[in-house]
């Protein structure tokens, strides 16, 4: 099944919880809240604070993506302000199974992530301890960049040992999605899709979430 994220890095913070309450009433299957620490990547976004604002906000689904050095040290603060899934990156954990070990032990799931330039063998250890893998299409850090195309090979790695391994994890992809890629990068594999300015930018925020709803959902018998 094909599902759509919006990305709220992109959302007009000032009324974020009726931005979220407009994506999720239009359709949104879920909600990506993108953590920067200013460290990692060249950008600072929200903490767990606003994460357990968000939570009050709405029952949605949170998938949490942190773009944070050493995530270790901040998955009891994110799980304890109410993610549904914390995603981390193999680059900025210096160990991938103990990170993995500690998001599940709050009986949340568990995301792993890699940049445009990690090769996608680096997941081969973790593919069998995780819910999903999310590619970034994109250098992380910034909404409104160009996706690049590259790293659907990727995606179609991952489908291959998904199938060859007899697992069952997602594949995400977050970066530059919009009308004019999603058919490509669902063809390849993708089945979680998170979309920022591609749906923020909008004047219309409702009606291109259900667009885009109604286009993932056509894209899932062409697959
Ligand atoms: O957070 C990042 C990159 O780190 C963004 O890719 C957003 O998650 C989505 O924004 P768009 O690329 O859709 O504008």
């Amino acid at each position: 099944m094909n599902l759509l994220a919006p990305s709220i890095l992109s959302a007009d913070f000032s009324k974020l919880g009726e931005e979220i309450e407009t994506v999720i009433s239009a359709g949104a299957d879920y909600i990506h809240v993108d953590v920067m620490d200013g460290h990692y990547v060249p950008n600072i976004s929200l903490g767990p604070p606003v994460i357990k604002s968000i939570r009050q906000s709405t029952k949605s689904f949170l998938d949490v993506h942190l773009m944070i050095t050493e995530p270790l040290r901040y998955i009891e603060a994110f799980a304890k302000a109410g993610s549904d899934m914390i995603t981390f990156h193999q680059e900025a954990a210096s160990d991938v199974t103990e990170t993995i070990k500690a998001i599940k032990s709050y009986g949340i799931k568990v995301g792993l992530t890699i940049n445009p330039n990690t090769s996608v063998s680096v997941l081969d250890p973790y593919l069998k301890d995780v819910d999903m893998i999310l590619i970034m299409s994109v250098e992380p850090g910034f909404g409104g960049q160009s996706f690049m195309p590259s790293t659907l090979d990727k995606v179609r790695y991952l489908v291959e040992q998904r199938k060859a391994l007899n697992l069952n994890f997602d594949i995400e992809m977050d970066g530059g999605l919009s009308f004019d890629n999603i058919e490509e990068v669902a063809k390849a594999g993708v089945n979680v899709f998170v979309m920022g300015s591609s749906i923020y930018a909008m004047e219309d925020v409702a009606s291109v979430t259900r667009a885009y709803k109604k286009r993932l959902k056509a894209l899932e018998s062409t697959v």
